[in-house]
């Protein structure tokens, strides 16, 4: 579950046509399947609109999130000063165990560019984040992070799932046990 602002194919969105009871969320859902060293892992995305009049219900979608990404407009200082407010709605409400990563997109708008690539990069460390600068418009980067996404949550949940592998087997083998033990009772049996 992650939550994103563009798609690998730039198309305009409306928002408001995510809706709860006839009410808007302000969210919109996409499920893509990405190929990780040969496993198909299917994700889906939440993205959740920038509005301040959605934050009651964006904030409830943190606490299910395995992954968020932070999104910037490059071409927009307040965009990317707008992150420290959601990235402390994010420690507040999501999952400790969430991965995240910035993004300052728009790349493809160097002239209109508001915020250095050092700046992005800088703020990336200081909240101990991986940054990728992408462009919707052109697809650039888009994969890689996305990508990288996936790879870090996969990464921070490989330990579940080979608990859960664990589980699995000691069941298998308890039952295998129980069968074999049924088939010798009913060797011995006298009747
Ligand atoms: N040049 C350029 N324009 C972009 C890019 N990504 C989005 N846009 C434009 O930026 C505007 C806002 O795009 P949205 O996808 O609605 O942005 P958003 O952050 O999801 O907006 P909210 O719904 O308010 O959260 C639109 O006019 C897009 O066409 C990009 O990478 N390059």
């Amino acid at each position: 579950m992650f939550g994103l602002r563009f798609s690998r194919e730039h198309r305009r969105r409306n928002k408001l046509t995510c809706c709860f009871n006839g009410v808007p969320t302000g969210v919109d859902f996409k499920m893509r399947t990405l190929e990780l060293d040969g496993t198909r892992v299917r994700v889906q995305i939440w993205d959740t609109a920038g509005q301040e009049r959605y934050q009651t219900i964006t904030k409830q979608y943190y606490r299910r999130a395995q992954g968020i990404i932070f999104v910037y407009d490059i071409t927009s200082e307040s965009s990317f000063q707008h992150l420290v407010k959601w990235a402390g709605d994010v420690d507040e409400y999501a999952p400790g165990k969430v991965q995240k990563i910035l993004v300052g997109n728009k790349s493809d708008e160097e002239t209109s560019r508001k915020v250095s690539k050092d700046q992005g990069s800088k703020l990336a460390e200081t909240y101990g984040m991986e940054f990728f600068e992408t462009s919707a418009s052109t697809s650039d980067n888009i994969s890689e992070a996305f990508t990288r996404m996936t790879q870090l949550v996969l990464r921070a949940h490989e330990r579940d799932v080979d608990d859960l592998l664990g589980s699995l087997d000691d069941y298998l083998e308890k039952a295998s046990l129980e069968e074999e033990k049924g088939g010798d009772a009913q060797k011995t049996c006298a009747c």
